[in-house]
Order: structure tokens, then sequence, then C-alpha cells
């Protein structure tokens, strides 16, 4: 769900009736109160009822899921939950169960979300999903509209990838295969632009309007909490200077986490970050990010300050190896994995013994 997480205005939270929750039921709830959905917009959705057919049980389920909805903020007791068997539905049996099952979700969402806010006076952003050159006719760029509006004819801006002050103009929007003159903010667009290159933009370069004042960067500080592994994250602290993947809006990129006023991140703790990125991407205070490892969410937080982008002396991977040997001597001990080690050769011979942090860097790395 991570980088479609940008566009996300409801959830329907799917648990399967012979599992319960799960960790990655915990992980969803997190992100998806990361992504900053209504609180009124999430419905439960019990799949397989086909497969548990006794109350009891059922009611099991039930009151185990809204007991986690509630401990992670939502309101448990009310959230619908509905109890279904999409292969019912699909496979035309048991309509009580199918076909019904998935109509009653459907009116749940029409009765129940609520349209969230949507900001049509603020200066608008539109970050790029995808991006298809039509021979003849220019660029189009599919996503959608976060906020203000835009119209035919807007001169606008590409930002991100390192890219600042390509300028382009709309000369055409449609949504959902109708041309419209004006989109408002939530609408899913195809913004036709006029004189783009192939390279000038891509998925994760945002559009903003011409005479905006942003500037792409690759530094910035953060908020970060860590996932603990029962919430679907790892089960590693973070150290200083690793490198993650964090996607934000629709870019990932890989970036350095330094982290400020102390050593490690333990999972269920935040922190204040530093992220330095590979690229200068948009980037503006309270705009939220997850960091991903191996297909897992293991952070989120939410970007507080951005700062000027980095200097040539802080982009140069020797300075930041030297500063990871740095790390390891003061620590006594390797948090970064083996490869590393071998790489830089510290000398612990100086360096403080049996750190009691060095254990929970065993096993799995995060
Ligand atoms: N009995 C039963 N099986 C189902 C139902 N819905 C899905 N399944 C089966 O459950 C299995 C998992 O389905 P997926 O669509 O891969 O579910 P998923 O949530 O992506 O699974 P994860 O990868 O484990 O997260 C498949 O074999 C489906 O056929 C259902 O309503 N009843």
């Amino acid at each position: 769900m991570i980088t479609g997480a940008a566009q996300m205005e409801g959830a329907i939270l799917v648990v399967a009736a012979t599992d319960g929750a799960m960790p990655q039921t915990r992980e969803h709830l997190l992100l998806t109160k990361q992504v900053g959905i209504p609180k009124e917009n999430i419905c439960v959705f019990i799949n397989k009822a086909d497969e548990v057919t006794d109350k009891e049980t059922r009611e099991l389920v039930e009151m185990e899921i809204r007991e986690v909805l509630s401990q992670y903020q939502f309101d448990g007791d009310n959230i619908p939950v509905i109890f279904g068997s999409a292969l019912c539905a699909l496979e035309g049996k048991m309509p009580e169960i199918g076909e019904q099952a998935v109509k009653q979700l459907l009116d749940t969402m029409d009765e129940k979300f609520i349209i969230p806010n949507r900001n049509t006076t603020t200066e608008p952003l539109f970050p790029a999903e995808h991006v298809y050159q039509i021979k003849g006719r220019g660029t189009v760029i599919t996503g959608k509209l976060e906020r203000g509006v835009l119209k035919k004819g807007d001169k606008v801006e590409i930002l991100g990838y390192d890219k600042e002050g390509i300028k382009s103009v709309i000369t055409g929007l449609e949504s959902f295969h109708k041309t419209v003159d004006q989109a408002e903010p939530g609408d899913q667009l195809g913004v036709l632009l006029r004189g783009l290159g192939p390279k000038d933009v891509r998925r994760g370069t945002v559009l903003v309007p011409q005479g905006h004042n942003h500037k792409a960067t690759d530094k910035a500080k953060a908020q970060l909490y860590v996932l603990k592994h029962e919430e679907g994250g790892g089960k590693t602290p973070l150290a200083n200077y690793f490198s993650e993947h964090v996607f934000s809006l629709t870019w990932d990129i890989g970036a350095v986490i330094k982290i400020t006023g102390k050593d490690f991140i333990m999972p269920g703790e935040a922190a204040e970050v530093e992220l330095r990125l590979v690229n200068k991407m948009f980037i503006e205070p309270q705009q939220r990010f997850t960091i991903r490892k191996d297909q897992k969410t293991i952070g989120t937080g939410v970007f507080t300050e951005v700062l000027p982008s980095m200097t040539e002396d802080e982009k140069d991977k020797r300075v930041l190896k030297k500063a990871m040997k740095a790390e390891m001597e003061r620590l006594g001990f390797n948090p970064y994995g083996e490869m590393v080690e071998k790489r830089l050769k510290p000398d612990y011979s100086n360096a403080p013994k049996d750190n009691p942090m060095a254990k929970e860097f065993q096993g799995e790395q995060a």
C-alpha cells in the first residue's frame, strides 16, 4: 500500500476470520493514521467467513479487532465490522456472506465515510504517479491532486529528483476519461503538459505553480517512529548513519539517517532525525513519510524542517564511511552488518567492551 498511500482518503481493513489480527493489521493501522485518513473513514471486512461459521469464533475475532482498533486510537467500539467472503462473492456462492456482504461493505462506505476537507484555496500540489509520452501531444502525468485547483493554461514548474526550474504549461486536464477545465483536490487526473523532454518529469516529481517558493532539498529534519516487531516492523534498533529507503508523496529514495540526541532508536520509540537523501526532492513541513526495508515498513514519520541542501563535503561517500567507522569504534561494536565491517576495518582496541546494545543487533537485521 505504501506508495499508493499518498492517495488514500479511506480504508477497508481486511482481516481473515481464520487468522484474526496479524502484525500487518497493526502495521496498516499505523500507516492509516500516518497518511492522515479521517478516523470516520475506516471500516473492517472480516474475510473468509465461509471458513468460520460458528458465531462464537466470529464474535471473538470481532472483539479482538475492535480492541486493536482502540489501541491505535480508532473508535474500536463503533467502527463498522462486516463479515463476508470474497471467494463466495467471486464464485456466486452463499450470497449472504458473498455478494450481499460486499454490497453491505460498499453501502457502509457510502453512508459512513466523510469527504475529507479538500483545500481549494492553497497553492496546488500535484505529485506525479505515472508519466506517459504521447506522440504529437506532449507529456501526460497522472496522479491525485493533493490540494489547490489546477486549470487548463496554468503555468507550472516541475520539482524533484534534483530538478528545479523546469517550466511548462497545462494544455489539457482529464479526469476519468473526460476532459475537464478545472481540477479540484482529490481528483484523479491526467495532466497534459507542453514542451517537456522525456527526462524532465518522472514518478515522484511534483507540479507546483510557477512563482512558488519551495526548494527541492536533500536534507530535512523529521520526527521518526520506529515500528515494533508486533507492528510489522523490524527486531533491531535503528543506528546512526543507517541507509534506508524513504517513501513520501509518490517518491521513494535512499536516505542516510542521522539521529539527534541519542545513539539508537529502539523499536517502539520515536526520535528526532536528520534525513539525507540521494536526490533533492519536494519536502515541506508536516509532510509524512515511511521507511521501508525488505518489503517491510520499519518506520513512519513526519518532516519538521526543510534544511538547505547538502554541501559537497556532506555528499562525499568517504566522509560518511569515516563517520560510520568512528561510530563503530565509539560504540565498541558494529551495528551495520558484516559487509560494512569488512570494508571499513574498524579498530576496536580502544573501544568500550561489552556494550549492552551489541546484542540488540544480533540476529535479524531490522
Ligand atoms: N476460503 C476463502 N479463501 C479466500 C477468501 N478470500 C481469499 N481467499 C484465499 O486466501 C488466499 C490469500 O489471498 P490473497 O488475495 O493472496 O490475500 P492477501 O491478503 O494478499 O494475502 P497476504 O499475501 O497473506 O497478505 C488465496 O488463496 C485466496 O483464494 C475467502 O473469502 N474464503
